[in-house]
């Protein structure tokens, strides 16, 4: 489990991570959410000890990174997508970075197939492309086998294959019992990746909720209506505490009433329907409006005990 207490870090007068508390579970793929700058990539510098908070701490299994003996063990991470500058290959790059830490050969290549680079395992790293980095970061990152795993961005700059390969690979990491966490600024991508969403919005937490809960709560869920009868209908829906708006098509969009009570209302009050749809807003718009909140109100967002 990774745990961050209250974790605070300042750049001169910038504050990039402020009072941020939260737990990553074993078990589940956590995203990491925030527009860019929000201080993701420094919480997770925290995490893994390679930069120090001035206030609050961050800890891996109840340790803190630089106290960890064998951190390779309890932890693998992945920083910024970045190809390999090394001559080396990739077997003889994994080598090197196992033999430090105690690994064998034999894990150098168990992890090699794992991330898909056994054919190219012999080649020098540093032509590799992108996605070929990537994995190799990614094989690095498991070599110790560890509990827990961090990834900045992981999917930044990857083809589609890539991208499905590597959300499929946290999905069964974390079915393996690790605590998986992973950032990126894209909804829509965490949305079908992660089990459990921490939002951060100018280094401050916005929400820390299930992902089902994020979508359920941030999605405002409106009914369209095409009706004949759009004035009778209108009045009516408001009677009952709908709030109505007219669209520009001429129609009427409907919040607080949904679609089968709205039916029911029309066919109490003979009036006729001729296409009744519910709505959901887009996800990413919810994310941006979330962010923006949090800086501007800082209010009215989903939290791990409901709403903030
Ligand atoms: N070494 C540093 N010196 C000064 N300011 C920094 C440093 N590192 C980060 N910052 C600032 O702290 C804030 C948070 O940056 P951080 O890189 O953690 O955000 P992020 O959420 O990872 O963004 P991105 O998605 O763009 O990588 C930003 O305003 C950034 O400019």
């Amino acid at each position: 489990m990774i745990e961050a207490k209250n974790l605070t870090k300042r750049y001169g007068d910038k504050t990039a991570v402020n009072g941020l508390s939260f737990t990553v579970e074993p078990g589940r793929v956590t995203g990491f959410l925030g527009p860019n700058g929000a201080g993701k990539s420094t919480t997770m510098r925290l995490l893994l000890g390679l930069d120090r908070p001035d206030g609050g701490e961050a800890t891996v299994n109840g340790v803190r990174y630089s106290d960890l003996p064998q951190p390779m063990r309890v932890v693998g991470a992945l920083l910024e997508a970045r190809a390999v500058h090394t001559g080396r290959s990739a077997y003889d790059h994994l080598l090197c970075l196992a033999q430090t830490q105690g690994f064998g050969k034999r894990r150098v290549e168990e992890v090699i197939d794992q991330v898909g680079l056994t054919p190219v395992a012999r080649k020098r790293a540093g032509g590799f492309s992108l996605g070929m980095g990537q994995r190799l970061g990614i094989a690095a990152a498991l070599l110790g086998d560890p509990a827990a795993l961090v990834l900045d961005e992981p999917v930044n700059g990857l083809d589609p294959e890539g991208i499905l390969w590597i959300r499929n690979l946290m999905k069964s990491l974390a079915a393996e019992g690790r605590a998986v966490f992973v950032s990126s600024h894209l909804m829509n991508e965490m949305a079908v990746t992660a089990d459990h969403l921490i939002v951060i919005g100018r280094g401050r937490l916005v929400a820390d909720c299930s992902t089902q809960e994020f979508i359920e709560r941030s999605t405002e869920q409106s009914v369209l209506i095409k009706t004949p009868d759009r004035e009778r209908l209108s009045a009516l829906l408001r009677s009952h505490g709908g709030t109505v708006t007219d669209t520009e098509e001429g129609d009427l969009d409907v919040v607080g009433i949904e679609a089968p009570r709205i039916a029911e209302l029309a066919a109490g009050g003979g009036l006729v329907l001729h296409e009744l749809s519910t709505r959901r807003g887009s996800l990413e718009e919810a994310f941006m409006e979330l962010t923006k909140d949090a800086v501007e109100y800082d209010a009215g967002v989903p939290t791990a005990g409901g709403v903030k």
